[in-house]
């Protein structure tokens, strides 16, 4: 079988997992699997390298750079030191490191002088924690006997647009990983960093947080992989996120429709995006767990089985902020939702839900809450107040979703939700239902979300109900 395996940041967190993984591999591939294998960042190295970035881009001082350096340096020689044992290869590795800390030491600096972080310079540094996570992976496939060789993503032929921060493969890509790969296949394994690609005029760009999962992807429908498996701390994709309902459980499959409102209603266990390429080629996707591999996990399929599962899972999305919009000048002002949505998209403000009341007379929007303000700029630069008299938001508030294909024409599953939720006293803000019926999503306080999620998940019985195989 030709699989693609992306290891997570969680996976690969220290030296050891990546000795663990190297072996995994390993095993594979004597086993006859033909094995590309995708790695993130050693864990939480990319949110050290963005909240560093920020930090010296406003009155930052070298001092602390130097400090953030030499942290990110001991790090990652611990991790060659615990992952490989080959003398050599450590050598090499540790070279590599050096000369990928040094580049990225001499980019800080330039940004703590011009006191500037733009999208383009955001990407280049966060690029850095799978262009050092790479090497240590493949140099420790290397030390127990396989080969193996190191590509970044754009290396290995994925181009993007420009979109810095959340760019898109762009057609040719498919072709060239292909060729670049295809040879590879048969004679080592291939370590390809995730997250990360390059545009047109090579320039490193990312695909969004969590984007290794894309990554992963993209690369299986280039190669036409059997599989595409995405190894996780956690059984696969579960009926809500472990974190917060220990008795969650892991699904033995779900479609490819499932799995892509899963992820964009909160599921973290996937990228938004990971899916599409799968779905471009009809490639299973596995979710499956690093430190129990021989649980099956989650196969993701494009089939839609028949299922007595009203609501497969419950979601829940974190830093997001509720935008509120009222005035009665809004009511029979056709176009006015139209222009609401222009001015977002012209601020690049995400919309993640939108509600409006039969009234007309306000409607409420749910943004990144990066995106907040931006969101209420653009709508006050955009109406006068005859049309929209109040903007407002809130941000202390979370999205919990209900999804299920099985939702689709069933009536009372909304009344289960709502009353389910009453009698717990929980508050719901607002509302919204796609007409796909997959999904139920609304809104409630920050306080309130964690125990929303629980009493969704015991409504609807999801760690009881024995799942279908
Ligand atoms: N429905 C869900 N099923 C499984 N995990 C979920 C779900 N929703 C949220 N999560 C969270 O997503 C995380 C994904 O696992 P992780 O190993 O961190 O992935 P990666 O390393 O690829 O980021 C888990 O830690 C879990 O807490
Ligand atoms: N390292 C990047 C990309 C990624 O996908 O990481 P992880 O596999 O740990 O979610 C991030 O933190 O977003």
């Amino acid at each position: 079988m030709r699989i693609v395996m992306k290891f997570g940041g969680t996976s690969i967190a220290d030296g050891n997992n990546i000795r663990y993984v190297a072996q995994l591999l390993k095993d594979y591939y004597n086993s006859g699997y033909e094995v590309v294998a995708v790695t993130s960042a050693l864990g939480s190295v990319t949110d050290g390298l963005l909240s560093n970035a920020i930090e010296v881009s406003k009155k930052g001082k070298v001092s602390q750079i130097k400090e953030f350096i030499s942290d990110l340096t001991h790090k990652h020689y611990s991790a060659v030191h615990e992952a490989i044992d080959d003398e050599e290869i450590i050598d090499e590795t540790i070279q590599t490191i050096d000369c990928r800390v040094d580049e990225l030491e001499k980019a800080l600096i330039g940004i703590c002088y011009l006191g500037e972080l733009t999208p383009r310079s955001i990407d280049y540094i966060s690029s850095y924690g799978e262009r050092l996570a790479a090497p240590i992976v493949s140099g420790a496939i290397r030390s127990i006997g396989i080969k193996s060789k190191m590509y970044t993503g754009g290396d290995v032929g994925i181009v993007t647009d420009n979109e810095y921060g959340s760019a898109k493969p762009l057609e040719q890509s498919y072709q060239r990983v292909g060729e670049t790969l295809r040879t590879d296949l048969s004679e080592c394994i291939p370590v390809v960093t995730g997250f990360i690609a390059e545009n047109k005029d090579g320039v490193i760009t990312t695909l969004g947080r969590g984007g290794s999962d894309f990554s992963a992807s993209i690369i299986g429908a280039s190669i036409d992989a059997d599989e595409i498996w995405l190894w996780k701390e956690v059984h696969g994709i579960m009926t809500t996120d472990p974190k917060i309902v220990p008795e969650a459980r892991s699904m033995s499959w779900i479609s490819y429709a499932e799995a892509m409102e899963l992820s964009y209603f909160g599921a973290r266990v996937l990228h938004p995006r990971a899916i599409e390429p799968a779905i471009r080629n009809g490639i299973p996707v596995r979710v499956k767990n690093t430190f129990e591999p021989n649980f099956s996990g989650t196969l993701v399929v494009s089939e839609q089985k028949p299922t007595e599962d009203v609501v497969k899972a419950v979601t829940l999305i974190k830093k997001v902020s509720l935008v509120n919009i009222s005035g009665a000048g809004m009511v029979g002002t056709i176009g006015t939702a139209a222009r609401v949505f222009n001015s977002l998209a012209d601020a690049n403000v995400n919309i993640i839900m939108i509600s409006q009341a039969s009234s007309e007379s306000n409607m409420s929007i749910v943004v990144d809450e990066d995106h907040l303000e931006a969101a209420v700029n653009a709508i006050n630069s955009e109406f006068d107040k005859n049309v929209i008299k109040d903007v407002t938001y809130d941000n202390n508030i979370c999205v919990v979703a209900v999804v299920g294909a099985g939702m689709a024409g069933i009536p009372g599953v909304s009344g289960r939700v709502f009353s389910s939720l009453g009698k717990d006293n929980i508050n719901v803000v607002a509302i919204s239902q796609g007409s796909s019926q997959h999904n139920i999503s609304f809104v409630v306080s920050e306080e309130e979300a964690f125990d929303a999620v629980r009493v969704l998940h015991k409504e609807f019985e999801l760690e009881s109900k024995k799942r279908e195989e």
